[in-house]
Order: structure tokens, then C-alpha cells, then sequence
């Protein structure tokens, strides 16, 4: 966004280009001068103008495992828990059955599935209601989900972290489980926020999901307006989108429009019906790609050109894994 109009940045001989990225080979890019200029924005601007922000379900997690494990949502890991009433579990696999083919259709617009996508998460919230319900059995499953997360995801947020680079994880999945997965990997750093749907009690019974409600196509400003986390990222005008649904490419609207905003879509489902949308709405898009090289290798170069700028210029090291 913008940075064709005023803040053009000048080509000079510390100049990447797109086709010398490795880790984008074999990725789609509608595109790539514009991919190109924004990834040279973000490594002149260095960490300190970074943020990113992150989908969850499928996104932080693979979409596939090499062994053909199931990789369950962070709904999932709720409905998963033993103690949960029966006719809850049946109601849930009902819901799920109904909704799930509407929100990944490829040919329903986004408009036309917002309203389904409200029942859902408003029907999902009316059956967990009235229940007792122990926080640990979730840690529990989530503790055996913990290699469900997509390869080098890690070493991501490690990167993150020692960057100092804020991550967002903006899930409209259950915060419950998110923060618990994230926990057992031991990778909930303190640069990383959690904002999801998560559970309420009214005397000692579950009483549905806090308000706002998230679901897939309003992980946007309206839900995080007034958020701390809005407050805290706002100098912060260079970021890193990634989701695996399109509403997910959304999820940095609402900051100032001279941002330079990068948008990566995991794609998996529906690959040829959903390549064109994917490929309009999102600036590179990874296909049946379940590791986290393309936004290392971004955050691999803003590093690189820090430290060349610490050590005064001094040519950049060969770029390893790019
Ligand atoms: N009752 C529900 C409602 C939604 N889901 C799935 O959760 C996913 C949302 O999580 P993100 O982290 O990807 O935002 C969404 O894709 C739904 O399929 C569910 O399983 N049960
Ligand atoms: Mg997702």
C-alpha cells in the first residue's frame, strides 16, 4: 500500500531483487516489481518500523502434517476435551458440518458468507454455555499438538523476539487453546499478543465467548479499535500480513495508508478454484506450504542490513538461507 505514490525509495547497489529470494521461488506473485519495492521499504526501515500480524488456525499450524496427522483448530482442541457435555460435542460436529463448507467455498463471495460465519460463532457460543469447565484440559491436548506448528515456526518467533518485532496473533479461532498451544511450545514471548474469542464464566459455569465476537471476516480495526494493541504498534507503519483464509488479509486495515503492508496466504484447499482470489487479495501466495521460510527470510534481510549499517557498511554476508 502506497508506496508506488509519494515515498519512493531509490534503487542503489544494496538493491534486492525478488528473483534473487530464494525461499519465493515457487511461490505466485501478481505483482512482483511492487512485492520487490516493498521488501526493500521494510529491510531500509529496519526492525524498529516491523510488526507483524498473524492468523492462527492453519496459519501458525500446518494445514497438512508429513504423516497425514490430523492437525486440529484451536476449536478442535476445546471439542477434543473429555469432560465436555455429549449433546455439546454432537451440536458442535453439527455446526461445524453446516458452516465449515460455506467459509472455504470458493464461489461465495465474502459479503454473502458474513452472515453465515455470525450464526456460527454465535450458535457456537449459545451451546457453551452452562457447563463446568477446567482451563487444564485444554494444556492437556494442546501439550500433544505442539508439533502441529508449521516447520521453523520456532525459529520465527525467536527471530521475532530478538528483533523486538511486536507479532499480533489475531485469531478468530478459541483464545483458550491459541494461548495454550503457544505456551507448551514455550514460544509465547512477551512481544507476542493474543487476540481471539475467549471463554466466559458466570458463577463457576461457562457462559459463551467474551465479547467481541472474532470470526473469519472481521479480523479487522472493527475489533481491535481501542485495543491496547492498536496503541501500541501504531508507529510501527511496516508489517507483515499472514493468513490462510482471505479475510485474514484484512487484519492490518485501519492503519494509516502510508503503511507498507505485506500480505502472505498460506493456500491449500480448493488450489485452482481459489488461485485467482488468493492471488488478487494476498501479495505472495504460498501454496501447500507448511513451513515459515518465506516471512524468516524477509526478517533474515532486515537483519542483515542492520547489522551492516552497525558495522559501518561493511558488505552484507552471503545470504544463506534466502
Ligand atoms: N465453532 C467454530 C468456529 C470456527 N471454527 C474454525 O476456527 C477457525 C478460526 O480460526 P483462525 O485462527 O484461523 O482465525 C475458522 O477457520 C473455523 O473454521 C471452528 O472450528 N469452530
Ligand atoms: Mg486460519
Amino acid at each position: 500500500m502506497g508506496y508506488d505514490e509519494k515515498n519512493e525509495i531509490q534503487e542503489n547497489e544494496n538493491w534486492i531483487r525478488i528473483g534473487d529470494l530464494k525461499a519465493l521461488h515457487g511461490s505466485r506473485i501478481l505483482h512482483p516489481t511492487r512485492v520487490e519495492r516493498i521488501i526493500n521499504e521494510f529491510i531500509q526501515g529496519g526492525p524498529e518500523r516491523m510488526q507483524m500480524v498473524s492468523d492462527f488456525d492453519f496459519t501458525i499450524t500446518k494445514q497438512r502434517t508429513d504423516d497425514g496427522g490430523k492437525v486440529l483448530s484451536s476449536f478442535g482442541i476445546f471439542n477434543a476435551c473429555k469432560s465436555l457435555p455429549d449433546n455439546f460435542k454432537a451440536e458442535t460436529d453439527k455446526l461445524y458440518h453446516i458452516y465449515r463448507p460455506i467459509e472455504i467455498d470458493p464461489h461465495m463471495s465474502k459479503d454473502e458468507k458474513v452472515k453465515y460465519m455470525i450464526e456460527w460463532w454465535t450458535k457456537s457460543s449459545e451451546v457453551t454455555s452452562g457447563f463446568p469447565f477446567d482451563q487444564t484440559e485444554i494444556d492437556d491436548i494442546a501439550s500433544k499438538f505442539k508439533h502441529a506448528l508449521r516447520d521453523r515456526t520456532h525459529e520465527l518467533f525467536e527471530d521475532l523476539q530478538r528483533m523486538q518485532i511486536p507479532l499480533l496473533v489475531f485469531s478468530a479461532g478459541l483464545g483458550n487453546s491459541v494461548v495454550s498451544v503457544l505456551k507448551q511450545a514455550d514460544i509465547m514471548y512477551p512481544n507476542v499478543k493474543v487476540v481471539s474469542n475467549f471463554l466466559q464464566y458466570r458463577d463457576g459455569l461457562l457462559d459463551g465467548f467474551q465479547q467481541p465476537m472474532i470470526h473469519t471476516f472481521n479480523k479487522n480495526e472493527t475489533v481491535l479499535d481501542g485495543h491496547e494493541y492498536y496503541d501500541l504498534v501504531h508507529s510501527r507503519d511496516h508489517i507483515i500480513v499472514m493468513g490462510d483464509s482471505l479475510g485474514d488479509a484484512d487484519m492490518a486495515s485501519g492503519v494509516p495508508s502510508s503503511s507498507h503492508i505485506l500480505k502472505i496466504g498460506f493456500l491449500f484447499d480448493h488450489v485452482e478454484a481459489n488461485m485467482e482470489k488468493y492471488m488478487n487479495t494476498f501479495d505472495i501466495v504460498l501454496v501447500d506450504d507448511q513451513t515459515m521460510d518465506v516471512p524468516r527470510a524477509l526478517l533474515e534481510l532486515i537483519e542483515k542490513q542492520k547489522l551492516k549499517l552497525k558495522n559501518g557498511g561493511s558488505p552484507p554476508a552471503q545470504l544463506s538461507s534466502l
